[in-house]
């Protein structure tokens, strides 16, 4: 059966949700769709909690580990909705959501307020550029309105530490538990928690006319058609039938088929959450944080000059310096890898220091000034920056 096409009526977002391991994200995401699908004339279809967390691995521990997506409508608004892993050993997925988000619902348990993973997770995304972030209180149900209140609090002045105004943050009270079970009080909840993500985060500008670019976010084989990779479109627009560059497998190839969340679209463009289907690519060829991008439109590179902040060990960072030498992974888009660290005269940096760095990758990738980065070591975040200058030259040929 041919399926239906997507229809571009409203405006497309990409939002999602993050916080610190078992504040009820993933039930939080479930209640949402149900609330939506609920709505007269509703598009929205409601996804259960185990089609969220369905891999078995998450059903037997009862955690997030990979990323899922998720899409909805609310009056005015397309979103697509990544459900992010709290759990301090998925961070790692958690970034490759968040470097797609126009905005984020930051969940924090009113029972347990600002946890490790709370704080990590807003200094990421301030790193990966999501600039709004809109607090669900969760658990509302179980807590106690003065304990709460300490919470919002705390949880206002950990977004203005990272830069986000947490003054004027809408910060709502939900229970994504009760509203799942339709109670009329916190479905209200949910909805107003849907209001403030509408007027809170404003449609971002995108970048259509630009050459076509996605940061790889997963691979996927379809039986019998070939490799699918999927993504948020960065910037650009692409349609069937369309050369792309596949940087990292570097090799060109043919969009044969384009779709968004099972929907067959002809174009897509900068925002959209996609699945390209790409002729003859071997599935093991391209892997997350590879780049498909239109052809000759980037230069991938190296070396790369950036302002870093080390993050002190009161933040989850290191307790010793970063010297010359340093190995760190660099987690730039959804890419993760190794690169030598350069401080020049300076030669150390204490953590708590912000300081300036020369980067040298384990392999190229697209790069640009303003671009930015998390630096993670043995499972934790000791560093975020920004590119200031990336070096058009390979030191190879230039040396
Ligand atoms: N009382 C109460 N419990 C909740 C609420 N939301 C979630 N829970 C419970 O909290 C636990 C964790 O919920 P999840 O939705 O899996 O939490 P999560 O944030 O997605 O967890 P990770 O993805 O592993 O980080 C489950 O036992 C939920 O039933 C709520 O609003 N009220
Ligand atoms: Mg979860």
């Amino acid at each position: 059966m041919p399926k239906t096409a997507y229809v571009r009526t409203k405006p497309h977002l990409n939002i999602g949700t993050m916080g610190h391991v078992d504040h009820g994200k993933t039930t939080l995401t479930a209640a949402i769709t149900k609330v939506l699908a609920e709505r007269s004339g509703s598009s929205t279809s409601y996804v259960s909690f185990d089609r969220i967390d369905r891999a078995p691995e998450e059903a037997q521990r009862g955690i997030t580990i990979n990323i899922a997506h998720v899409e909805y409508e609310t009056d005015t608004r397309h979103y697509a909705h990544v459900d992010m892993p709290g759990h301090a050993d998925y961070v790692k997925n958690m970034v490759t959501g968040a470097a797609q988000l126009d905005g984020a619902i930051l969940v924090v348990s009113a029972l347990d307020g600002v946890m490790p993973q709370t704080a990590e997770h807003v200094l990421l995304a301030r790193q990966v550029g999501v600039d709004h972030i809109v607090v669900a209180l969760n658990k509302a149900d179980a807590g106690d309105d003065e304990l709460t209140d300490l919470v919002e609090l705390e949880v206002r002045e950990l977004l203005t530490a990272h830069g986000y105004g947490g003054e004027a943050a809408p910060v709502v009270r939900v229970s994504g538990l009760r509203a799942l079970e339709g109670d009329p009080r916190w479905t209200a909840a949910v909805e107003a928690l849907l209001d403030a993500v509408d007027t809170y985060v404003p449609m971002p500008v995108r970048y259509t006319d630009a050459p076509f670019l996605l940061p790889v976010e997963n691979v996927l084989t379809i039986t019998g058609r070939g490799t699918v990779v999927t993504g948020a479109v960065e910037r650009g627009t692409v349609r069937v039938g369309d050369r792309v560059q596949v940087l990292g497998a570097d090799t060109e190839t043919v969009v044969t088929g384009l779709e968004t969340f099972g929907k067959p679209m002809e174009s897509a463009e900068a925002g959209d959450n996609v699945a390209l289907l790409l002729r003859g690519l071997p599935r093991d060829a391209v892997r997350r944080g590879h780049v498909v991008a239109a052809p000759g439109s980037v230069t991938p590179s190296r070396h790369f000059t950036a302002q870093v902040y080390v993050l002190s060990a009161k933040e989850g960072g290191r307790r010793t310096a970063v010297s010359t030498g340093y190995r760190p992974q660099f987690y730039i888009r959804t890419a993760d890898v190794v690169g030598d660290v350069d401080l020049g005269e300076r030669a150390v940096a204490q953590p708590g220091d912000t300081v300036t760095m020369t980067v040298e990758l384990g392999r190229d990738i697209p790069l640009e000034a303003g671009l930015g980065f998390a630096i993670r070591e043995g499972g934790r975040t000791v560093g975020a920056g920004t590119v200031t200058e990336v070096a058009g030259v390979k030191a190879a040929a230039a040396g």
